[in-house]
């Protein structure tokens, strides 16, 4: 490639000469051999040309992709590791779907343009000096240019950065609408939404279309003052070179010449010159992607002992969005105890298991697992400690099982349960049957059951449940209840709930009540009586 590009400078740099030699004493005198050994010599160039473009573009297109595959892997990946409060705000698709359009349009943007510079550095010099040589007057004519090109770039390309920006928002407004509508569709369907989201869908393509319209006669506009600026300049160099050739010092062959070979010069100097416009207009995707990137991930640290003694709550606090959520939250959970946490809807249940499991982190004070804050410890090997059933399941579009082995291994004791795994036995495929996107094939309480399997199919030692009956018939509650009373497997059970039942075999009831807590009961020793009739639940009366 090297070896390339010094031949094709050497060549360029001779080739207005051949040209030059070809008309005054080839073509004009009628001298045939000179013509043809200088035609293959022009041969020679243009193929050489030809042979170094396509190899650039080669290694272009290798490297192009390579970057590309490389930030969209580094995207995907970080994407997943982030902090869970980023898409609280927006979801994981929106911020990963901005993640890839910054990347595309640096890459659309950028690719042709910076790697050739290389390349075009050797061309622009080996051209350069060849003009120089064949007309220094004409040659500095044509310089003169550069400035002129260079000003006008510097012009637009602050226009260019705002249109970028735009366009830029206009199709993070389009992710985060998608995202939406995907989240949605069902009620979109259910409340008869779909011309009003198409409406939507329409006016926002329409904004798309107006940015990246404006964006591209900017780019238009550029490139015919450029163009026009570059014709003036080359009119001007007939009547300069006439003059010239009038004067003697100039042969028409030279400016004949030096004419075809100008563009030569012309259109890398062009395209180096347009880095700055280049530059400017990927600076808005460059900036969100850095922002991307500096996006907080999930923290590591120590590995912890397996099992849990004790999991303790020390004056924690919790506010999202400018909210309090939960306030000075204390309690401690020990080795071998089942907690229920009740309390009226959004009164912090479910962000008390987030804080748990690490999707949020307290505002103030402290949660430790054995004596140590778990922040301290590895994100990844603290998570495999609990088997979570959490309020709102995702069921991934494959079989059974596979939504069950999450981990490849295979079924287990878990299967054995009979109250969440019998009605799996009345499909023709059993574990292998397929359940849809998100488990739509499955009806509410078949999903519950399958995460519930899920969450037993690991072997941790904190089973954590959060409302994870709701949509359960009386008798599999009941079964579920004996269930939870009965098993000695963990060493710690947690579980969020309205219904009732399953209060009976537990060692600690924690009430929330306006993201504080209005009573804890320990087994033997209660505290201030639950006034369980306002929760709504059809197993109330079980507790009372
Ligand atoms: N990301 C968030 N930003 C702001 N507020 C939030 C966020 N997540 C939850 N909340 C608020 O926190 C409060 C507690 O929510 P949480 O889901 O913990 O309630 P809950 O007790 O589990 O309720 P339910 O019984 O209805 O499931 C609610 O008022 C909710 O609006």
């Amino acid at each position: 490639m090297m070896l390339l590009a010094l031949l094709i400078s050497a060549l360029a740099s001779i080739t207005p000469f051949i040209s030059q030699s070809m008309i005054d004493k080839g073509l004009v005198p009628l001298q045939i051999p000179h013509v043809v050994y200088c035609a293959l010599l022009l041969i020679l160039f243009y193929v050489s040309k030809q042979l170094i473009e396509y190899l650039q573009k080669k290694v272009e297109i290798t490297i192009s992709n390579d970057i590309g595959k490389k930030l969209q892997v580094k995207a995907i990946s970080h994407g997943m590791k982030i902090k869970s409060t980023y898409y609280k705000e927006h979801g994981i698709y929106k911020i990963i779907s901005d993640a890839f359009f910054d990347i595309g349009a640096i890459l659309t943007i950028a690719q042709n343009q910076f790697l050739t510079v290389f390349i075009l550095a050797f061309e622009i010099v080996g051209v350069g000096i060849g003009l120089y040589l064949l007309d220094w007057r004409l040659a500095l004519c044509v310089t003169a240019l550069i400035p002129i090109k260079y000003l006008l770039n510097s012009f637009l390309s602050k226009r260019a950065e705002r249109l970028s920006r735009e366009v830029r928002d206009q199709n993070k407004a389009y992710h985060r609408w998608l995202d939406d509508v995907v989240q949605g569709i069902i009620d979109i369907k259910l409340w008869g939404l779909h011309e009003k989201k198409v409406q939507e869908y329409s006016e926002l393509v329409s904004e798309i279309n107006h940015a990246s319209k404006k964006q591209q006669l900017l780019q238009t506009k550029n490139n015919s003052l450029s163009t026009s600026v570059e014709q003036v300049v080359f009119t001007g160099l007939y009547i300069v070179g006439a003059y010239l050739i009038l004067g003697g010092s100039l042969t028409l062959g030279g400016l004949i010449s030096f004419l075809s070979f100008a563009s030569y010069l012309l259109l890398p100097v062009t395209i180096l010159l347009q880095l700055k416009y280049i530059l400017r207009q990927i600076t808005p995707n460059v900036d969100s992607l850095k922002a991307f990137f500096q996006m907080e991930e999930e923290t590591s640290g120590q590995l912890p002992a397996d099992g849990a003694g004790c999991i303790e709550f020390s004056h924690v606090s919790l506010e999202l969005g400018g909210k309090r959520i939960l306030q000075d939250i204390s309690f401690s959970l020990h080795r071998g105890e089942k907690i229920a946490v009740i309390g009226e809807n959004g009164s912090g249940k479910s962000t008390l298991i987030n804080l748990i499991l690490r999707l949020y982190e307290p505002t103030s004070g402290q949660i430790l697992l054995n004596g140590v804050p778990i922040q301290n410890y590895e994100i990844e090997a603290y998570r495999r400690l609990f088997n979570v059933v959490t309020q709102g399941i995702h069921l991934f579009n494959g079989t059974i099982r596979e939504n069950v082995c999450l981990d490849d291994n295979p079924l287990g004791e878990e299967t054995e349960i009979s109250f969440c795994s019998d009605f799996i036995g009345r499909w023709q495929e059993e574990f292998d049957t397929p359940v849809g996107n998100d488990g739509t094939k499955l009806s509410g309480g078949e999903r519950q059951k399958i995460a519930l399997l899920r969450a037993l199919h690991r072997k941790a030692k904190i089973l954590i449940l959060d409302e994870p009956t709701s949509s359960y018939d009386i008798e599999s509650s009941a079964n579920f209840d004996n269930f939870i009373k009965e098993t000695e497997a963990f060493d710690l059970v947690l579980i969020v709930t309205h219904h009732l039942g399953v209060l009976d075999g537990m060692d600690q009831v924690i009430e929330l009540q306006d993201g504080k807590i209005a009573d804890i009961k320990k087994e033997g020793q209660p505290g201030r009586q639950c006034d369980y009739q306002n929760l709504s639940d059809a197993g109330s009366e079980v507790c009372l």
